[in-house]
């Protein structure tokens, strides 16, 4: 299994360029849903012409390692068993479009992101800004990098995303908090609930209201919210996952979400040429990135816990077992599974770092170094020689140190101003 770079040329001669995972007998598209971004979104994937338009793969490419081509054939790229079932990448590249137009609306209709004024009646306003107030506390709290960078965003930015995270981090909570042994569904189910009574400006409790705020400013969806408590369901009933598709999916539920919910409230450049989908699948990608490296840095950890987050037919085709991961002995077997495990999350870094440089300036820094800062983890498990049995990744305070510089000087970069050309196709 290696990753591969793909160009496939569409009937008008248009190019795109995807990277999959390419092992002997098929092609798996690291990312399916850009490819419908990067097509328009009209393509549909099980019918879109991809079959007899692939030129070639290059093993490789972009500095992932040398050149080796290979004839890859696009029926099995479409669709390897002929199934008729909807992806998970098409699920929820179907949230990302939803949330992409609910952006373009306001912005159709106003020309530009309006952040409404706080409602002032008697006493309330004190009461949501000591609400916001304790939110940001929170978020320095559990992320204290992250929120120096929530720092430089405006106002009613940082307010908003420190309201976001707190709700986030409270469903996280649910089941991997102290009390997660007595969290069932039904608990979730109630506080899903209170999510709909507080999209509704209902809110249950003084952060709730901060969030019950935050949504009425800006055009955040609901979706990514739900779904993220359904990654939750997920985790209580499930632990183990077939393929990568199903990992895929628990991965956008409980991180890729929180890109979607970002987005509208970080905003887009106003330099920005690229389309909102393609940014708002940058975004996705970095939730899916970094949720993958969580995984892959806690696999002795969660297999304490009785679960494996590892895709059981990538295991298999390696040879391993949930015994292997159990024994927990780093074997070259597991090494070769790593390496292929590592390359596949850092191509959705890949993926997310190509849609920082669009958003607004302010929100670019925190972002950046967050991204940097998770993918040094997985340098980290190399560095351990992939013993992410019993030895747990971590990135130094002064790598961490270094990254913040680094991440700096990649923000300040202006968002693209593509050739026509090249933004013909899309590259
Ligand atoms: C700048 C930035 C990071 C903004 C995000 C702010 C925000 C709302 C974060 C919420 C995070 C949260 C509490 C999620 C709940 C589920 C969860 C815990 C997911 C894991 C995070 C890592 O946390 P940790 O290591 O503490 O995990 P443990 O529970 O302790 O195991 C996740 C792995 C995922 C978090 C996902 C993101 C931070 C995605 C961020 C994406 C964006 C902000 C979009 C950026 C936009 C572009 C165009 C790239
Ligand atoms: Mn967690």
């Amino acid at each position: 299994m290696s990753v591969a770079l793909v160009w496939v040329v569409s009937p008008n001669t248009e190019v795109f360029k995807f990277y999959g995972i390419l092992d002997s007998s098929r092609f798996v598209f690291g990312n399916r849903s850009s490819i419908r971004a990067k097509m328009g979104g009209k393509q549909d994937w099980k019918s879109c012409s991809l079959s007899t338009d692939v030129k070639y793969s290059s093993v490789g490419g972009s500095g992932l390692g040398s050149e080796a081509k290979f004839p890859v054939s696009l029926s099995m790229v479409a669709n390897p068993l002929g199934e008729s079932a909807v992806s998970s990448e098409q699920k929820v590249y179907d949230v990302v479009l939803k949330q992409a137009s609910l952006v373009k609306k306001q912005l159709r209709s106003n020309g530009y992101l309006d952040v409404k004024p706080d409602i002032i009646l008697p006493g309330n306003l004190s009461l949501l800004s000591k609400a916001y107030d304790r939110c940001g506390e929170v978020c320095a709290e559990y992320a204290k990098t992250f929120y120096l960078g929530t720092l430089l965003m405006t106002p009613e930015r940082r307010r908003a995303i420190w309201a976001i995270y707190v709700w986030c981090r409270r469903t996280d909570e649910l089941v991997d908090g102290p009390n997660a042994s007595h969290i069932t569904p039904t608990a979730l189910d109630r506080w899903e609930l209170r999510l709909d009574d507080l999209f509704q400006g209902r809110p249950f409790d003084m952060l709730d209201a901060a969030l019950s705020d935050t949504v009425t400013k800006f055009p955040v969806d609901i979706q990514p919210f739900k779904d993220m408590i359904e990654g939750m369901r997920m985790d209580l009933r499930k632990s183990r996952y077939q393929n990568f598709d199903e990992l895929y999916l628990y991965c956008y539920y409980v991180a890729g979400t929180v890109g979607l919910m970002s987005v509208p409230v970080m905003g887009i450049s106003p330099e920005s040429q690229a389309t909102t989908e393609s940014v708002y699948n940058a975004a996705l990608a970095l939730g899916i990135a970094n949720q993958l490296t969580n995984i892959l840095r806690d696999v002795g950890e969660d297999a304490r816990r009785g679960r494996i987050y590892l895709p059981q037919d990538e295991l298999e085709e390696a040879g391993l077992s949930d015994a292997d991961i159990y024994a927990g002995k780093v074997t070259d077997k597991w090494r070769s599974f790593m390496k292929d495990q590592i390359k596949r999350a850092r191509m959705f870094f890949d993926e997310a770092e190509k849609g920082v440089t669009e958003l607004s300036e302010a929100s670019r820094w925190p972002v950046l170094a967050s991204l940097l800062l998770y993918r040094q983890i997985l340098d980290e498990i190399e560095a351990n020689d992939y013993n992410n049995f019993t030895r747990r990744a971590y990135v130094s305070k002064a790598k961490k140190l270094l990254a913040l510089p680094i991440a700096y000087t990649k923000s300040i970069i202006r968002p693209s101003r593509t050739s026509p050309e090249l933004r013909k196709y899309n590259l």
